[in-house]
């Protein structure tokens, strides 16, 4: 089953590589239906935290304000043994084994597209991929906060576009939603779960996750949310206790702070009972089983959705033809083998091997000669008006021996009157022809 989660990923990474980033894409998209968990919630609900926490490793920018301003596709790819790496889609040749140096890259590629202003959001996702053996094959995305208003410097929209981004993410049926809430805040607050209750109202395909328990006021618990009391979903709530600012700031390493959070579960009295359930490790394992159960019931969708992509685009392919060759002298080659084939093709057409020339015959047969018959020679050259013409040659001075001037008009006249049939004929000629053109354009195939 895990092999079929990284085949997903995999196929998440061609899809990235050919520019299909879901809707949108110039080319049928195959990212809209494969499964991924994208992780929403308001402005420092603990996000990032989470996802640092799943992967075991400290990556992720952090500081005041948005942090987040790119959509962050990550990608954790589970490898036997090794050291562990990270990749960037946009820079396909390095691998980072220092994930400091991952977290500048994230925030350097954010600025290269949101032109370094930090007040700016932008949809355009960054890709990153995780390969370690002590990650659980997973598509985790990475979007910025929700907020309720826009603060000095941030454009009046930036509500509604970091709302809108969310939205696009996690409306797709595909879509599980990772929904993050601050226990140290109402539960009626929280922006996670006000969106997504809209777009997922039976909350079929949304895990609640709690975070900053350990922040919660004295007296209070979040047991109540925990075991499905105050807001319920399909899937059991999970807590977990991230690292405080104080122990960011101390470079508490994610090893010591796991532990920390699964001793703080196992020793606090109202949270012991749900310890298995509970952690940041639970969630990774628990949002790994989920993402094989719903891969497994989406392969006939997707299989056929590959076969029906595939000879789409097997027969745009063949309607494109050959690759054309880089260099001048293929390119030539290529064009005369084009015009060698075309020449060919119309040869067939005029030769009757192919049908058209017949046409052309038909037009000298039957259309012209029958246009002939029809001018009436017999009235202009009749008697009387045959010595009309020679009589009003003369002039004056009757002719001696050849009336010349006579015969040159008779033939004259009736050279014009032939002149119509004729010029119909030519033009009946040239539209065959213009047919038998495109025709062969349309037949020729370069062999
Ligand atoms: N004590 C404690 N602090 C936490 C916990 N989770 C997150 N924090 C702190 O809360 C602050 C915000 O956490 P982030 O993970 O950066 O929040 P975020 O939602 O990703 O923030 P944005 O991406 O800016 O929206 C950080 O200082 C974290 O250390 C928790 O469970 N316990």
């Amino acid at each position: 089953m895990e092999s079929l989660i990284a085949l997903v990923n995999k196929i998440q990474r061609a899809c990235t590589a050919l520019g299909d980033h879901g809707e949108g894409s110039s080319l049928p998209t195959l990212w809209d239906s494969l499964p991924a968990i994208a992780v929403v919630g308001g402005q420092s609900s603990g996000k990032s935290s989470v996802l640092e926490s799943v992967v075991g490793k400290d990556f992720l920018p952090r500081g005041a304000g948005i942090v987040t301003r790119r959509p962050l596709v990550l990608q954790l790819h589970r490898i036997d043994e090794g050291k562990e790496y990270a990749e960037f889609m946009h820079l396909p040749k390095k691998k980072f084994s220092d994930f400091a140096a991952v977290r500048q890259e994230i925030s350097d590629e954010t600025d290269r597209e949101t032109g370094r202003c930090s007040k700016v959001i932008s949809t355009v996702p960054i890709h990153l991929s995780i390969f370690s053996p002590n990650v659980v094959n997973l598509t985790l995305v990475d979007l910025p906060g929700l907020t309720k208003v826009a603060v000095d410097g941030q454009p009046e929209s930036i509500v509604q576009d970091i709302e809108n981004m969310v939205r696009s993410f996690i409306e797709k049926p595909n879509c599980i939603i990772l929904a993050i809430s601050p226990a140290n805040q109402d539960l009626a607050t929280s922006d996670a779960i006000k969106i997504s209750r809209e777009v997922d109202p039976k909350g079929d395909r949304t895990f609640g996750v709690l975070t900053k328990i350990d922040l919660m006021d004295q007296g209070t618990n979040a047991v109540d949310i925990l075991e499905g009391r105050g807001y319920k979903l399909r899937y059991p709530w999970v807590g977990v206790v991230n690292r405080s600012q104080a122990d960011i700031n101390k470079s508490v390493d994610m090893i010591a702070a796991r532990r920390r959070e699964r001793d703080y579960f196992q020793s606090s009295p109202e949270y012991r009972h749900l310890s298995e359930r509970m952690g940041s490790e639970y969630l990774g394992k628990m949002l790994s089983k989920h993402l094989e159960v719903v891969i497994k019931s989406r392969i006939p969708g997707l299989q056929s959705l590959i076969t029906k992509t595939i000879s789409e685009l097997e027969t745009e392919l063949s309607r494109l033809g050959k690759p054309v060759a880089a260099d001048a002298g293929g390119k030539l080659y290529m064009i005369m083998e084009i015009c060698r084939a075309f020449d060919q093709t119309f040869k067939e057409h005029l030769d009757g091997t192919r049908s058209g020339g017949e046409k052309i015959n038909s037009v000298f047969d039957n259309q012209f000669p029958a246009a002939i018959k029809r001018l009436q020679f017999d009235k202009h050259l009749s008697m009387d008006n045959v010595r009309k013409l020679i009589t009003e040659a003369d002039g004056y001075q009757p002719h001696l021996i050849a009336p010349e001037q006579g015969y040159r008009r008779l033939i004259e006249s009736c050279l014009v009157s032939i002149r119509g049939p004729a010029e119909a004929a030519v033009d009946a000629v040239h539209s065959i022809l213009k047919d038998l053109i495109h025709k062969s354009i349309g037949e020729t195939s370069v062999r």
